[in-house]
């Protein structure tokens, strides 16, 4: 016989599934912070990993039983495998990759609300590389106007073009070293922020231009929030123009350009004259590729 949930999550499309999710594992969270507090910040990270990622993968284990997931919260997440010794995914038709709490500093630091989760859903079938075809980033500490989180989706409109200087979020810890030349060359300004998944959401709604990052990062980082910026109708790419390719053998995706379609030739055009490193491994193609 079928289990049918009670709360009718088996009914739910990936999309809606992706929000519910993102959404429950951020309520837990919340509540986290609100019994634990902020006495002892590495202690607080560490429980907050811990239940969000019980939380997400007990989930998708009742829900979607036969698929695959990639966590960064997984004991050989980081791993490159090779050829001869395979993880799952590899070999999966739907692999889920999830950040169960991105933004870990400012989650344990009071006050801040630039901390969020990250849902994604990968199918092989969705192109040539596969693709990213649900995916939502839930932002436990920012509210809507009816006092719910936030959780944004693949359904955001494109925010339209703004007046004033390009504002670039870059990582409040970890911006890549050419943002300062960056800045310069177009006069822009550059917006620390934590958080991948809140940078990306930023240049959705039009808090921000664009997001630049380099230096390291891994699939779960930019995934949900890249379906959500693909869904907005955003430019996302490797900081070459390349496209941001997921579920791969090595999880690393150490570079990443997200901003409004208008300003993506002049930013890669500026970031380029930086004389920036470009990525090796990145291979040349429709940025769209990554969005099934
Ligand atoms: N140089 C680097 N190497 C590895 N991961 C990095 C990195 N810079 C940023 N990240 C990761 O990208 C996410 C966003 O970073 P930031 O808030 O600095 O913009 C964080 O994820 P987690 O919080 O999930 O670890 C962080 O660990
Ligand atoms: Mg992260």
């Amino acid at each position: 016989m079928r289990h049918v949930a009670q709360d009718g999550t088996d009914r739910l499309d990936d999309q809606a599934f992706a929000e519910w999710l993102a959404g429950r594992a951020g309520a837990a969270l919340t509540a986290l912070r609100d019994q634990q507090g902020f006495a002892d910040p590495a202690a607080l990270k560490d429980a907050g990993d811990r239940r969000s990622h019980e939380l997400l993968t007990t989930a998708l284990g009742r829900w979607r039983p036969a698929d695959a997931v990639l966590s960064e919260e997984q004991a050989d997440a980081r791993r490159a495998w090779s050829a001869g010794e395979r993880a799952d995914r590899l070999d999966a038709e739907r692999v889920w990759i999830i950040d169960p709490l991105d933004g870990t500093r400012e989650f344990s630091e009071a006050g801040r609300t630039d901390w969020a989760v990250h849902v994604a859903l990968w199918r092989r079938s969705a192109g040539p590389d596969g693709g990213l075809v649900a995916g939502a980033v839930g932002m436990p500490a920012r509210t809507t106007l009816d006092g719910g989180q936030l959780v944004l989706g693949t359904g955001c409109p494109t925010p339209p073009p703004a007046d004033g200087p390009i504002r670039i979020a870059v990582s409040r810890s970890r911006p890549p070293a050419f943002v300062d030349e960056l800045v310069q060359l177009l006069d822009a300004q550059a917006v620390p922020m934590g958080s991948a998944g809140v940078k990306v959401c930023a240049v959705v709604t039009g808090e921000v231009d664009a997001y630049v990052h380099a230096g390291g990062q891994y699939e779960w980082d930019s995934a949900a929030p890249v379906a959500v910026a693909l869904g907005a109708g955003m430019h996302a790419s490797r900081i070459d123009g390349s496209p941001l390719r997921y579920n791969r053998a090595d999880p690393r995706l150490p570079d990443l350009l997200v901003c409004r379609p208008d300003l993506a030739d002049p930013l890669l055009d500026a970031i380029a004259r930086t004389g920036v490193e470009m990525p090796a491994s990145a291979v040349t193609g429709s940025p769209g590729q990554a969005f099934g």
